[in-house]
């Protein structure tokens, strides 16, 4: 059979396509030609570093400008802090339609793909799970899991002697923060099964490849090509069928405890008590899917954000010994150790503030991504550079983006000529000492890297809590320093970030730092 026709057919439906998805209302918001029409902005952003590509487009179109998607289709970036707290508060605007197909898809139907009632439901049941009295109340298990690290740690280097050793980083902080989330949500040590935590590292770990990027694109336009068979498809039901073993091999434990003891199941015990909270129950495969929701949406972000604040520490040794300064300090004039309470509040100010600038500068999502559902008015504290508009309008189906890590969070417009810069110090004389245009982005602390809206981060005040007792529980006990090698941080498809070493990026993703006991300084 000739596949000329097939050819023609699959090219005249990619031109329906792109007409159906060329919206006129952005013909005169200014952004780049991409290099690649049929693959489109992502083909230029993929091989660059993060830190790199947005901040040009920014510092060339303004804050609001528009990328060329795959076939041409126009995308609206707007990193205007105005314009962020609209797009991501207003009803207007939910989860792109593709990434819902996606990851109902491949984790099932939960509170990642839901949207309006069904979602404010679901997020009811498993706030319930990640408020702060339930994360002060797992926050022993946290610290436990900072305590084998350090111990482990302390153990090979007194092995090896004062000048320390090379610690593979990332791996280390993923198998804090796997076990973080499975220990306290659903009372497994997830970095001891047999088979999840590879299957988890196929599913997170695919690198943006051409092929991987065609591929992306294609299921960006036509989401149905997520049902055809595919290793990631069988890994994914794979993962949720073992989760699925778990999850009901817990709940049964449950019934006959009383829970409490070393771990906790709280993601699993609100989820339980869905009837209580909404009056309906969750069903089984909800509650998998948001098991899977939880693992993969808290375990590499939180890895991630960990990973580069230590080696950002490893390059400023002045921050680290004073951040070291401030702990001993509290543990000589108080007589013990920070607890859970004394480390989130207000007891440690440079922890704080060297907690809220890596989570500006290190944000793991690079853009928190919506569509249209209906025709809106986006209002814009910076004009629009070309026309000089306060607003751009979208129609249904219009893709935005905000640009959180490249864009809003270090712009220094926004934050001042040191924007780009890691300096805690900012944060250190309050709200009131902040620039006045940082107060116009009405996340809570000022912050994107949790997003804003109803589908803000779940998992907020559990990350910031393992956040902050694992890199003070390093920095008492450990110096971390920069080795030769330097290394610049890419975005994987799955949207995680990932280091690998300059001039040596074939390599496979690593962050190797030198570890060194403070005692023998
Ligand atoms: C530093 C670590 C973390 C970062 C930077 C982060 C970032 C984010 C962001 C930006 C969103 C919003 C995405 C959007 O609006 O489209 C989000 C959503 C979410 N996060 Fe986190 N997160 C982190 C840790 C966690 C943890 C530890 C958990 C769970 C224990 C978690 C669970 C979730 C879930 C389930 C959602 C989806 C919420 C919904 O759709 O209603 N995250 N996260």
């Amino acid at each position: 059979m000739s596949l000329v026709p097939i050819a023609f057919a699959i090219l005249a439906i990619l031109v329906v396509y792109r007409i159906l998805r060329t919206h006129n209302t952005l013909k005169d918001v200014p952004g780049p030609t991409p290099s690649n029409w049929f693959l489109g902005y992502v083909y230029d952003l993929s091989p660059k570093p993060v830190g790199t590509l947005y901040r040009e487009w920014s510092r060339t179109f303004g804050q609001t400008y528009k990328l060329r998607g795959p076939l041409g289709v126009p995308e609206l970036v707007v990193g205007d802090p105005k314009g962020a707290t609209h797009i991501l508060n207003s009803p207007s605007f939910q989860r792109n339609y593709s990434d819902r197909v996606a990851l109902e898809e491949f984790f099932g139907d939960g509170v990642f793909n839901a949207e309006g009632e069904h979602h404010k439901r679901q997020r009811a049941v498993l706030n319930t799970a990640f408020s702060p009295s339930n994360v002060r109340e797992v926050a022993h298990v946290l610290f436990d899991l900072a305590e084998r690290l350090t111990q482990e740690w302390e153990e090979e280097i007194r092995q090896a002697g004062p000048s320390g050793i090379l610690s593979e980083i990332t791996s280390k902080m993923q198998r804090v923060a796997i076990d973080a989330i499975s220990m306290t949500t659903f009372s497994y040590t997830l970095s001891e099964d047999p088979q999840i935590p590879a299957l988890i590292a196929k599913i997170a770990d695919v690198p943006a490849s051409t092929l991987t990027l065609i591929a992306e694109s294609l299921v960006d336009a036509f989401p149905i090509l997520y049902k055809v068979p595919s290793p990631m498809r069988d890994w994914t039901v794979l993962l949720r069928t073992e989760l699925g073993k778990i999850a009901d091999r817990i709940w049964k434990e449950n019934e006959k405890s009383d829970g409490g003891g070393a771990m906790h199941s709280k993601l699993l015990d609100a989820m339980g008590s869905s009837k209580m909270i909404t009056g309906e129950p969750m069903d089984r495969d909800t509650a998998i899917a948001n098991m899977c929701a939880v693992i993969f949406a808290g375990y590499e972000t939180t890895a991630n954000i960990l990973a580069e604040c230590l080696y950002e520490l490893a390059q400023k040794p002045s921050i680290q010994d004073k951040l070291r300064t401030e702990l001993n300090t509290f543990v000589d004039t108080t007589g013990r150790e920070p607890t859970y309470d004394d480390l989130t509040g207000d007891a440690l100010p440079y922890l704080d503030a060297v907690s809220r600038e890596a989570m500006r500068t290190k944000a793991v999502l690079l853009t928190v991504t919506r569509a249209a559902v209906a025709s809106d008015t986006i209002p814009l504290h910076f004009p629009v550079t070309s026309t000089g508009a306060t607003h751009v309008v979208v129609e249904p189906g219009q893709l935005v983006h905000v640009p959180v890590r490249d864009g809003i969070h270090v712009d220094s417009v926004i934050w001042g000529p040191d924007a780009e810069e890691f300096r805690p110090e900012r944060w250190l004389e309050g709200d009131s000492a902040l620039p006045e245009m940082v107060k116009m982005i009405r996340a809570p602390g000022h912050l994107l890297t949790f997003g804003d809206g109803p589908k803000t981060c779940l998992g907020r005040y559990f990350a910031m809590a393992e956040f902050k007792i694992v890199i003070s529980t390093i920095i008492r006990r450990f110096r971390i320093e920069d080795v030769e090698e330097k290394y610049d941080f890419y975005r994987q498809t799955s949207n995680t970030i990932k280091p690998r070493i300059r001039g040596r990026e074939h390599e496979a993703p690593q962050l190797n730092l030198r570890v060194k006991l403070v005692e023998e300084m």
